[in-house]
């Protein structure tokens, strides 16, 4: 096996939920190594069972299938998992993360997009891969107030919500080196891209059809605008998102970067958004420059042009 895969593949499981998976650290010969606090702390003994299978499923993607099996001290339950990622886009991340750290300089990046669009899955890898931290304005007008976003609706009304929301971006644009996945409206107020301008505003877009498969396979309970009856889940979805995403196609349009998921379907060779991985999302995002930063580039570039042109050439 050679020695670049294994190392990935141990790295591969930082991601794993079902074990203290920080803990583990990436050894590029072959074997994994478990931290003696780990140990200390009496959670795992030893893997004793180590099974990796390599396919390949197109020409993009190699896809390494990995099995471990692990007991745990002072019980006879032995647990398992399998976790399957691809090798090239965990090379791809790992690559871009140190790449843009310079040009980041430790800028917020703020995820919008509609209800679906993947912002908390995408902006967890994201943060994964960057070391950022993540937070969720949603989450944190629910700690605020102590009811979830629906009961939040149901007891005080959209308005109150939105009031709420705001607040909740002013604190997080206080802050540095997060991912932060903003509510699907945060982008109707005004007020709210002042803070979220701090940073780096990012655009999910992903075509309707996928957003409604996504929402209506875990349906609406959580989502108070979509909320409805039980009947035609799919239909019902599909026209209340299409009049919301009309509604706000230019507010979502006002994000620095937009990253289409239709895009890097096709860069995949494929039309069906659903073979793009919140990992590849992630690392479209970390690909693509805002244009105020490409301005400032280029700016750069023609003072340094004209000063090595002309000695007496004064930067005004
Ligand atoms: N790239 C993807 N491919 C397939 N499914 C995805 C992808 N990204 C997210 N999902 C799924 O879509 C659903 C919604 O994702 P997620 O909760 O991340 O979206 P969100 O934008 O944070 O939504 P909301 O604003 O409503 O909280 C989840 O079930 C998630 O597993
Ligand atoms: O799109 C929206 O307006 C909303 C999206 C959710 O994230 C929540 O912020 C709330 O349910 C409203």
């Amino acid at each position: 096996m050679p020695a670049s895969m294994e190392t990935t593949v141990t790295q591969q499981l930082q991601f794993s939920p079902w074990i203290h998976s920080k803990s583990i650290a990436a050894k590029p010969k072959g074997s994994l190594h478990f931290s003696r606090k780990l140990a200390e702390q009496h959670i795992l003994q030893v893997p004793f069972s180590f099974d990796l299978r390599v396919s390949r499923h197109s020409s993009h993607r190699r896809t390494v299938a990995l099995k471990i099996s692990c007991s745990y001290k002072n019980s006879s339950v032995l647990e398992s998992g399998n976790q399957c990622a691809s090798v090239d886009e965990s090379l791809a991340i790992q690559r871009k993360s140190r790449e843009i750290e310079s040009y980041l300089n430790g800028r917020c990046i703020y995820l919008v997009g509609m209800m679906g669009s993947g912002k908390t899955t995408v902006g967890k890898v994201l943060s994964n891969a960057l070391g950022y931290s993540f937070s969720d304005s949603d989450s944190l007008v629910e700690q605020d107030i102590g009811i979830s976003v629906a009961e939040i609706f149901k007891v005080y009304g959209e308005d109150f919500f939105r009031e709420r929301e705001t607040e909740a971006l002013r604190k997080l644009s206080l802050m540095h080196q997060f991912v932060i996945s903003t509510g699907g409206g945060a982008v109707t107020r005004t007020i709210n891209w002042k803070y979220m301008h701090k940073g780096i505003s990012v655009w999910l877009d992903v075509p309707l059809e996928a957003l409604v498969k996504r929402i209506s396979a875990v349906g609406t309970n959580s989502r108070p605008l979509l909320h409805h009856d039980s009947t035609d889940a799919y239909s019902k979805t599909l026209v209340r998102l299409s009049s919301l995403l009309e509604e706000r196609g230019e507010a979502y349009a006002n994000a620095e970067v937009k990253v289409s998921c239709e895009k890097i379907a096709a860069k995949l060779g494929t039309k069906d958004v659903s073979n793009v991985t919140p990992m590849a999302i992630a690392i479209e995002i970390m690909g693509t420059r805002t244009n105020r930063d490409l301005f400032e580039e280029r700016r750069w570039l023609l003072f340094i042009l004209m000063a090595t042109k002309n000695d007496s050439f004064r930067y005004i």
